[in-house]
């Protein structure tokens, strides 16, 4: 998952964009970027690494201007490398530059027709640099000199009909704004909002509501599936939809585990879900389980500890934070290696043993997905003492492989694929295992905005929405990017000939 933002202001950018892109780090820590415009230059600064390492004093000063976007980056295509980190630029037509958060399914057949066809080139491996050159393509088939509202919409729309997959995306034009639009499902998220000053109206789009309300952005609405925005440098707004038919299958995901609990999506509090997520999984629980013996529940920070706390109010049972979260150790399932999250899960977290000893503790986790923490934290609850370790988790069993931007390439890297609740127990070492039912977890979100009809949910029951993924394509992808072939292509990442210098 990657996060996006975009001001289009009165008065300097860089601190809000900076501010909006750490309130979002919870959505890529691998690279991060800037661009704004300042007298028809674009100012950008991208590397890898966090936010607050990203971005030094000099680097600020450099981007100067009242309108930019900025991106936060969790690889799911392409490399690791710097060159891949967003936004990314092209300089025609006008000058272009883009920030995307998703993944373009029909990746291959959209190169070769940029090369053969469009006669554009891109230079590196990142499917956003492929959207973004479609994007460019289609602003030209206008030869005006200046671009209408209704050029630009008309572009959007032959993008759409062009592009597959999952994008959230923002993007300057050179002379003209700032333009955002969501894909025709609204896999990913994005809202906007506004502020007024003295000097007239303020906008902000962001992934995640979170970033308005750190920028003190008043929140409009969200961007809706297939909808393109358009705000002029002076401040102006234009909306249309420019998909054919556009339906809201928002990624189920991005409420499990994804986004932050204080953020809304689509008219549906993260928190409020996952608190549902936990009302629901309570119910499971003390239908199916009556005759356990659960002392204490308690979560495995951080994302679960909503939900756990609502299972144990469920079941009347003690809820106690029997695991220490190290603050200075980010997520590790957005860790781009196994090795670096296996190693990760131990620095992250700690046992208080006087919670555990002696007693059988309910753990509850939002999600297992290859099951790298529920086995060390079940190890640590019974080095702790723990007589027995149930486990929970809110989500279902993952099963199949991700390809909207969640990095999931590959089944056999899933501890659910092709198992049973029974071998999944056994491979993490509990004593008993629960999940989530699908139902139960798409109900929970439905609660409070019950006009979304359908959600992405193709990693519990492999349908994918977009309905252009096959076997085939599949194993393609995992052969791309499993563990191994990934751990490879990022080695080699550094020699790829670099156009746009991480510089210093
Ligand atoms: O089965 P796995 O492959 O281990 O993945 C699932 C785990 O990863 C995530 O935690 P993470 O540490 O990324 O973030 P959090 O602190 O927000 O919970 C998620 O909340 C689960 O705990
Ligand atoms: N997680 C994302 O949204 C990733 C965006 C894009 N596919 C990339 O790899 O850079
Ligand atoms: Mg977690």
């Amino acid at each position: 998952m990657c996060g996006i933002v975009g001001i289009v202001g009165n008065s300097a950018v860089n601190q809000s964009l900076y501010d909006g892109l750490t309130v979002l780090q919870h959505r890529g820590q691998d690279a991060a970027g800037i661009v704004t415009i300042n007298d028809n230059m674009f100012r950008l600064r991208k590397a890898n690494g966090l936010v607050k390492d990203v971005f030094h004093t000099r680097h600020m000063h450099r981007l100067q201007g009242n309108i930019g976007i900025g991106h936060i980056r969790y690889p799911t295509a392409g490399t690791s490398s710097s060159s891949e980190a967003q936004p990314f630029y092209a300089n025609s037509p006008f000058g272009i530059a883009l920030a995307h958060n998703g993944n373009l399914t029909n990746f291959d057949e959209l190169k070769t027709w940029l090369f053969d066809t469009a006669r554009r080139h891109v230079n590196t491996t990142s499917d956003s640099e492929l959207l973004l050159n479609i994007l460019g393509h289609e602003l030209a088939q206008t030869q005006a000199l200046k671009l209408t509202p209704e050029d630009i919409f008309q572009a959007v729309n032959n993008v759409h009909k062009r592009i597959r997959g999952a994008y959230a995306t923002v993007a300057l034009i050179i002379g003209h704004g700032m333009v955002a639009f969501r894909d025709p499902n609204g896999i990913r998220p994005l809202v906007f909002g506004k502020r007024e000053t003295e000097h007239g109206v303020e906008y902000m789009v962001a992934s995640e509501s979170v970033a308005l309300d750190a920028c003190d952005f008043e929140f409009v609405r969200d961007v809706a599936p297939g909808e393109a925005i358009y705000f002029t440098e002076d401040g102006k707004m234009y909306s249309q939809q420019c998909a054919e038919a556009p339906t809201y299958s928002p990624c189920i995901f991005e409420f499990v585990y994804f986004a932050r609990p204080d953020s809304t999506i689509d008219k549906m509090s993260v928190y409020a879900t996952r608190v549902e997520m936990g009302k629901k999984l309570g119910e499971k629980i003390a239908r199916e389980w009556d005759d356990l013996d659960i002392d204490v529940v308690i979560p495995i920070p951080e994302t679960s500890c909503d939900i756990a706390l609502q299972i144990a109010q469920q079941l009347d049972i003690p809820y106690r934070q029997g695991f220490v979260k190290n603050r200075y150790i980010g997520r590790t399932f957005i860790m781009p290696g196994q090795e670096m999250r296996k190693k990760s899960v131990r620095q992250k977290l700690n046992a208080i043993s006087a919670e555990f000893k002696g007693k059988n503790v309910l753990l509850v986790d939002d999600s297992v997905v290859r099951g790298t923490t529920s086995e060390q934290i079940i190890e640590m609850a019974r080095a702790a003492g723990a007589k027995k370790v149930y486990f929970a988790s809110a989500a279902p069993e993952i099963r199949f492989p991700n390809v909207y931007g969640i990095d999931m390439p590959s089944a056999n890297e899933l501890i659910a694929h092709g198992r049973e609740v029974d071998d999944i127990c056994q491979l993490i070492g509990a004593d008993e295992l629960i999940f989530q039912d699908i139902e139960d977890l798409v109900a929970a979100a439905r609660t409070f905005n019950p006009e979304v009809k359908r959600f992405e949910t193709s990693v519990f029951n492999g349908k994918y929405i977009t309905n252009d993924i096959d076997q085939g394509y599949l194993e393609k992808l995992d052969a791309a990017r499993n563990n191994e072939s990934k751990e490879q292509t990022d080695k080699n990442a550094d020699s790829i000939i670099d156009l746009h210098n991480e510089g210093a």
